[in-house]
Parts: C-alpha cells; structure tokens; sequence
C-alpha cells in the first residue's frame, strides 16, 4: 500500500458521512474543486440573468425615458434596447465560456478521483489477507471496484454541478423575492421552501437504506455470475444450466425487486415537489400580481420574479433524480471507502532478507495454528529442515499439509510458536523479501491470461529468451511448447485453460525454476499428471531441488522416496519421520501406505 493511500486511509476513518469521507479521499484536488464549484455558481448566475434583462426590458416599455437603463444616460428608447441586446450578448458570451470551463473542470476531476481510487482501492485489496477473499465473492469484490466507482465517476461528471447550481438558484430567488417583494409577500411565497427542503430530506434518509440494498442486491448478482462462468465446465457436464438459469433469475430477481423498492419512493418524489412548487409560483403570480397593479412594485420586477420562478421550477423537478444518483452515489463511496478502510491484518517485520544471502534453513517450533473459527489444523508442530535439504510431507488428506507451507509464506498468521527462516522469526522479516526468496509450485496451478513464455517469467520480469527456455528444459516442458501453434509466443487462456493440466504444472515448474529461489515449495507438484508426464516431472525436479531447500507435499510416494527425511503427517502433526527406508524398517503408517500404493497388499 503507498504511503498516501495509507494517510487517506487514516484520514477517512475519522468521519462517517459518504460525502465527507469522499471529500476526504478528494483532498489533493480540494483546488480543482474549488475551482469548479466557483464556475459552476458563476454560470447559474449568469444563467439567471435573462429573468432581469426581460424584467429591465419590460421596464423599459412601461417607463421609457424613466427606466433603469435611462439612469445610465441613454434616454432613447433605441438606443436603451440596443444597449440591453448587447449587455445580453455579453451575459451569453460569458455563460457559454464558464460552462466550459465547469464541464471541463468537474469531468477531469471525475476522471482523476475514479482514477486514483480504483489503483488505491486495488491496490488495498492486494494487500488484504487470503481470509478476506475466502469471506467474499470475486463477483461482489469486482462489483465494488468496477460499478461502484463508475457510479461515482458518474456523479462528479454532472450531479455534483447540478447540486451546486440548484443550491445557487435557491439563493438567488429567496434574495431576490425579498430584495423586490414587500416582506409579507415575499414571505406567502417562500412559504414551500422549508417544505421542500425538510421532504427531500426526509426523502434522502429514507432513500439511502434502500440504495444501500440495491448495490448489496448488484454485489450478489456479480457474485453469482462471475461464479458461473469460471466454473461453465461444470454446469455444462451436470447439464444444470436450467437449475442455473434459475439461481441467477432469483439473483436478478431480487436485484429488481430491490431496485423497484427504490423506485417507488423515488417516483413519487417530483409530483409532491411539483405541487408545492405550485403553491408558492401561484401565490406570487396572484399576490404579486396585486402588487404591481396597486403600484407596490414596479411591473418589471413583477416579471423579473414570474420569470425567475420559472427559472427555478424545472431544476427543483430535477431534485428528485438529483437526490436519487446523490444516494446511489454516497452508497457506492461507502462501499468503495469501507474497503479502503478495511485494516490490513498482516503486515510486514523490518528485517531485510537479501534473496542472494538466504541459506534456507527453516524451523517450525511449536507451531499452532487455526484458520478462522475453526479447530486448530495444526496443532504444536515442530520441524527443522537444514539448509539446502529436502523433506517431504505425506499424510492423508485434510491433515494440513498445504496449510503448513501457506504460513511459512505468511498468506496466514500463525496463533501460537514461531517459524524461522535462518534463525530469523518469519514475522520480523521483510515479509516481500521472504516470498521472494520462496518458490511455490501449488497443487492448483494459477496461469495468466498471455502467452505461455509471460507466464513461465511471470514473478521473474526481468528474464531473458535464454532463462525462459532453459527453464522451459528443465522442467521438461520445452518439448510441447515447440509443439503449440505459436511456440512460446502462444497465449495460454485465461486461468491456462487452453493447456493440458499436466501442461500447466510443467509451467508451474519452470516458473519456479526461471525464479531460482532458495527455497522451494512443492505442494502435490505431480498431482495432475499420467505415469509419464510424472517421470518427466521427477527427473526435473531431482534436479532442481539439489541444494535448495525444498518442501516436497506428495500423495505418490514414489515421488518422495529420494527425500534426505519424510515426514508423516496426521491431525496436524507429525507422527513419523526418517528416510524411505527407515519408515519401511519402522513398518507404521507410512510403510502401510507405501504397500497399498506399489500394490504389496
Ligand atoms: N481457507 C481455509 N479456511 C478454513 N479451513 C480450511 C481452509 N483451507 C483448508 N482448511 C481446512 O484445513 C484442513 C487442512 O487443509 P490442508 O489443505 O492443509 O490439507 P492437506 O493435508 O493439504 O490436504 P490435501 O492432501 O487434500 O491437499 C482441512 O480440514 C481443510 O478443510
């Protein structure tokens, strides 16, 4: 995480309001904020000018030589109607040239925050443990970094204008009513606005909870489908594509029905905004009216207020969608700003762990450790591999041997003991330095989306054509990628989909290889594979594993025979150890399951 989204992180914990918490966030271009709320008043004002100019025009019919242009020196009626169009000209010049710059302002700042909030809130998410990605869907994960951000791009692209300049009309009509109107009048007609304000208020709170519900409704609706494509295989060989079809239609379903909650209310806001609307432009029309006709004020300002009015009545109809993207809005900043605000569990120690100095001893000492609200999987575990050995991990499935090499990469946080790497306590090391000195072949073999040679130097970006191959060769794997349409320049699919399983796990090979690290962690390297492919497997990585120390996870024993020390394992501990052929001598477990597999029993 960088250090400035650390700060804003700090920062915006503080409050609790979406708006302010986003407000937080947009603190680097508090400038460019100021700068386009101030051109976006200045263009309302400028907007509500034509309601004066008609109101000047009119006073100009009804007293000639006597109107207020008059008081400029012009006395012809001509030449005050010449002066008016021109002042006109000038109030539309500068309209169109602000409108500019507030259109162009708000949308590079919409830009610029979607921008830095989607790196900062993914780059946050990296940082994040593997149990809060176990805790939720990639589908809702996506929806927050992809729709939630958009929406908020949205409303700083227009909604933000509009509020602004909808908060200006406001003021300008309050203070021209009472500026023109006797106080009483004035008062009659501004009689809705608190109305107003107070029921849109009423309506934003009610609004809020049922928008938080649709974006919670869009995140299982992501979840369901990003769900359902990745694992297409299998719904298509269970033929449950109606039984899909069906889930993801209660998904939608719920989304719709969320939405429409939504709807309801949100509908139903312009017609109750209109009527009282209503109310006051029909009072001043009457009022004023009588005004004017009994001479308390003038005939121009009378039309200068009616236009005015006008002027207002469209935009407050707009108040409605207004408060409805504002809502969609700070329901998404709240979503955006919790995972940026969700605390990073495991953080890295200060001691650096240069990869060329490590020599890879590692000891487990008393290790205990539980996944969330489970039982321990691993209970009191000790375990001293010297540097540049190989040991290997058999047991029955369940027993926690993955779990074992996942806390000495820290992916989780051990509950009791301590694990080292060269005498030095994992959680004090750099914890970047750490994986890199670790090369892990996992039982599921992830490749990325490119082509086969980018995923061979994935982790290892600065490798060359020459490394790539060679690596290809040790792991046995140069052969068929000679074979593929495009050599080492073939893309592999997403998640490697286009490559054999067996292919992949060659790859995996080779990665780990082109990484040359200290130490190696091989979990079921050879799972997915036929008799041969595993041989080919073996033989690379009797090779690679030569001084390196290397954690071999096997269900085939036959893989791990070679190993300097075997281990046993069962309910998260170890219940034998010694080489092959000690464990045959000691005639336990391990030599019953070695008779099962090579067929002795
Ligand atoms: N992320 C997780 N959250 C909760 N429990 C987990 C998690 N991962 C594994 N477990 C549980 O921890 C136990 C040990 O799992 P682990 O993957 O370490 O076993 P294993 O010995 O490697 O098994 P296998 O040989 O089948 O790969 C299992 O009971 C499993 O259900």
């Amino acid at each position: 995480m960088t250090s400035k989204s650390r700060q804003v992180s700090k920062r915006h914990r503080n409050s609790n309001h979406p708006l302010q918490r986003l407000l937080n966030y947009g603190h680097n271009y508090r400038q460019q904020i100021w700068q386009a709320t101030a051109f976006s008043i200045i263009n309302k004002l400028l907007d509500l000018a034509p309601p004066v100019l008609i109101g000047i025009a009119v006073d100009v019919v009804v007293k000639q030589q006597d109107s207020i242009i008059s008081l400029l020196g012009v006395k012809d009626i001509f030449w005050q109607f010449l002066l008016l169009s021109l002042i006109t000209v000038i109030v539309w010049i500068f309209e169109s040239a602000f409108e500019y710059a507030y259109d162009k302002r708000w949308r590079n700042l919409a830009q610029n925050i979607q921008h830095d909030l989607r790196i900062d809130a993914y780059n946050h998410l990296q940082e994040l443990e593997l149990a809060y990605f176990e805790e939720r869907s990639t589908g809702g994960l996506m929806s927050i970094l992809s729709d939630d951000i958009n929406q908020l791009e949205d409303f700083l692209n227009e909604v933000a204008n509009e509020i602004i300049q909808l908060i200006t009309s406001f003021i300008v009509l309050i203070g021209g009513a009472f500026f023109i109107l006797p106080t009483n009048i004035a008062l009659v007609a501004m009689l809705p606005m608190p109305f107003i304000l107070w029921g849109s208020f009423v309506y934003q709170n009610q609004l809020t909870s049922r928008y938080a519900d649709v974006r919670e409704k869009v995140g299982f609706l992501n979840s369901r489908l990003a769900n359902n494509i990745s694992g297409i295989t299998t719904i298509k060989s269970f033929t449950a594509e109606d039984y899909e079809s069906k889930r993801l239609a209660a998904e939608s379903e719920a989304y719709r029905h969320s939405n429409s909650k939504a709807i309801k209310l949100s509908a139903a806001f312009i017609p109750l905004i209109r009527i009282l609307v209503l109310v006051g432009f029909t009072s001043l029309l009457l009022l004023g009216g009588m005004a004017a006709f009994s001479g308390k004020i003038s005939v121009g300002n009378y039309s200068i207020l009616l236009v005015l009015v006008q002027h207002l009545l469209w935009p407050l109809v707009t108040i409605g969608r207004i408060f409805d993207e504002y809502q969609r809005a700070m329901a998404s900043t709240n979503r955006v700003m919790d995972l940026l605000d969700t605390p990073i569990k495991i953080y890295t120690g200060n001691i650096p762990l240069p990869i060329h100095k490590v020599r890879g001893e590692i000891e487990y000492k008393e290790v205990t450790f539980a996944y969330h609200d489970r039982h321990p999987v691993i209970q009191n575990l000790s375990l001293h591999i010297p540097a540049g050995k190989t040991i290997a991990i058999v047991g029955s499935t369940g027993s926690g041997k993955s779990t074992l090499v996942k806390i000495l990469l820290r992916f989780y946080e051990v509950s009791a003991g301590t694990i080292t790497v060269d005498g030095i306590d994992i959680q004090k090391l750099n914890l970047r330095d750490l994986r890199r000195s670790i090369g892990l072949v996992s039982q599921d073999v992830f490749l990325f989306h490119g082509t086969v040679a980018e995923n061979i130097a994935y982790g290892t970006f600065d490798a060359t054509d020459e490394s790539i191959i060679m690596a290809a060769k040790v792991a046995e794997a140069h052969e068929f990628i000679m074979r593929l349409p495009q050599g080492y320049e073939t893309i592999v699919g997403e998640r490697g989909q286009k490559l054999s399983g067996g292919q992949r796990q060659r790859i995996a090979i080779a990665r780990a290889i082109v990484k040359d690290p200290p130490i190696l962690l091989l979990d079921e390297a050879t799972s997915a594979v036929d008799n041969e492919t595993e041989a080919a497997i073996q033989r690379s990585l009797d090779r690679i594993t030569v001084n390196r120390t290397t954690i071999a996870i096997a269900h085939r024993l036959s893989t791990i025979r070679n190993a300097d020390c075997i281990y046993v394992m069962e309910h998260g501990q170890l219940v034998e150890s010694g080489t092959h052929e000690q464990l045959l001598e000691k005639n336990g477990i391990y030599a019953s399951l070695w008779r099962v597999q090579s067929g002795l029993k």
